[in-house]
Parts: C-alpha cells; sequence; structure tokens
C-alpha cells in the first residue's frame, strides 16, 4: 500500500497556518465559543486576514494560474490538501487492488443535519476518492455524473472510512464507485462517470 503523495511529510509554514486555520473554524462554529469572540479577538483574525490578503495574488490570477502538478493539485485540493484550510485532510494510500483508501472523522465545519456529515461533502470526498483510485489506473479525467445513495447517516467526530474503486472502462468513459463506511457498515454509496481528459495542470 502506498500513500498518495499529498504532503511533504514536515509540514510547511503554509501547512501549519491552514491548520491552524481550520481549527480556528471549528472552534467559531462552536457555541460555547461565542462568550470569547470578543472584539478584540475578531479584530486580531481580521488584522491578519487583511496582511495575507494585502500580498495574496488576486484571486482571479490563482484560478488561471497553473497548478504545475498533480502533487500540487493534490496538495490544493478541498479534500485531500494540506495547504488549504477548507480541507479535512484527507491522506489517501493506494491498495495493491489499485483502489484507494483514507480514514478520517469529519469536524463541525462539514456538518449537515445537527450531528451528522452533510450530504454535499459525502459527495465532494467520494468525487476525490474515485478520482484518485481513476488516476493510479492511467485513467485521469473529470466528472461527467454521480449518483450517491445515501443508506445510513455519517456522523462527525467518529472514524470513517473512504474507498474509491475504479470499475469499468469503455473508450474514454470510465465508470467507478466511492464508499463511506462507518464501523464497517456503508453508510454512502457513489458510483460515477468519469471521462477521460488531459487536465491542463
Ligand atoms: C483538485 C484538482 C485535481 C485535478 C486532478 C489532478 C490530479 C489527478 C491526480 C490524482 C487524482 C486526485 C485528485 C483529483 C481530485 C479531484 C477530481 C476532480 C473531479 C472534478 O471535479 S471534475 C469537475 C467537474 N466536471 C466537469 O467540470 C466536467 C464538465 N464537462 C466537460 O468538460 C465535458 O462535458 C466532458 C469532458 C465530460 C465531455 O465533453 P467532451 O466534448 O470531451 O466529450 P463528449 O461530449 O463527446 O462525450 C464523450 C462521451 O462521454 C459521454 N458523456 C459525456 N458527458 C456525459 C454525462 N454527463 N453523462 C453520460 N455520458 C456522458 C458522451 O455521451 C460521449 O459518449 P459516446 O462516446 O458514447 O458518444
Amino acid at each position: 500500500m502506498n500513500e498518495v503523495d499529498s504532503g511533504s511529510g514536515t509540514p510547511d509554514a503554509v501547512e501549519v497556518a491552514a491548520d491552524a486555520v481550520r481549527r480556528l473554524t471549528a472552534a467559531i462554529l462552536e457555541s460555547r465559543v461565542r462568550g470569547v469572540a470578543t472584539p478584540d479577538v475578531s479584530e486580531k483574525i481580521s488584522v491578519l486576514a487583511d496582511r495575507l490578503e494585502a500580498v495574496a495574488a488576486h484571486p482571479r490570477e490563482c484560478v488561471t494560474g497553473k497548478i504545475g502538478t498533480h502533487e500540487g493539485a493534490l496538495q490544493r485540493s478541498p479534500v485531500s490538501g494540506p495547504k488549504n484550510p477548507v480541507a479535512i485532510p484527507l491522506r489517501f494510500e493506494q491498495c495493491d487492488d489499485g483502489s484507494s483508501l483514507a480514514h478520517t472523522e469529519f469536524p463541525r465545519q462539514y456538518q449537515g443535519p445537527p450531528g451528522l456529515v452533510h450530504g454535499g461533502v459525502s459527495g465532494l470526498v467520494l468525487d476525490v476518492a474515485m478520482a484518485v483510485a481513476n488516476s493510479a489506473a492511467g485513467r485521469a479525467g473529470v466528472t461527467a455524473e454521480m449518483t450517491l445513495r445515501y443508506l445510513r447517516p455519517t456522523p462527525l467526530y467518529t472514524e470513517v472510512t473512504v474507498r474509491g474503486r475504479h470499475v469499468r472502462v469503455e473508450g474514454r468513459k470510465t465508470w467507478s464507485q466511492g464508499t463511506l463506511e462507518v464501523d464497517g457498515e456503508t453508510t454512502v454509496v457513489c458510483d460515477g462517470l468519469f471521462i477521460t481528459k488531459e487536465l491542463a495542470l
């Protein structure tokens, strides 16, 4: 089993900052924080945001700028990216049979119904799990369709196993499947259709 390269091992300053922002995001959502989120704390956070924003590229430049490599894409991905504060982040492994595997706990910021993972977030995660498996099979492409079946609720702050595997191919089409599991029971199944396409990274 090989770890998919989504990080540098030792976190760099950006990864440390991204992790701090993640913790801040989860904490801000906690109702007990309201008492300490005084104007002083809020002001300090805003000052930091202003400082970084002043030197950051304009958003339009970011989205048209090249990522460079698949590893770069994984490091900035909203699912697996240690450099992306929005990411959980998931660390995928590639199993000997070509499937992708990750273990995680979803924190508060991914909540849908009270105490449960938002269904759209499950879809996001499974899209990437399937993409990682497709990529390992030399079938990188874009998602054309996803069908999600929510069989059981997926709780927050509980170990979730994420799997992706490619099922069959036909020309440019790749059919794949992803699952979330909790305590050995499948909570979400996703069937995806991907179309092979060269991605301009
Ligand atoms: C974070 C970024 C990562 C980037 C990846 C980097 C690295 C990879 C490494 C590791 C992997 C790890 C992470 C990857 C992470 C995330 C993956 C992100 C996945 C996405 O988030 S991706 C965004 C959402 N996705 C789109 O933004 C697609 C928009 N769309 C299009 O770009 C076109 O629409 C396209 C290309 C789909 C087709 O266009 P086209 O012109 O190339 O081809 P055409 O239309 O001829 O279709 C050819 C044959 O597919 C059939 N077909 C087409 N669409 C169909 C559908 N919906 N249902 C059923 N069949 C369909 C036709 O019916 C025909 O079939 P037939 O040959 O039998 O006639």
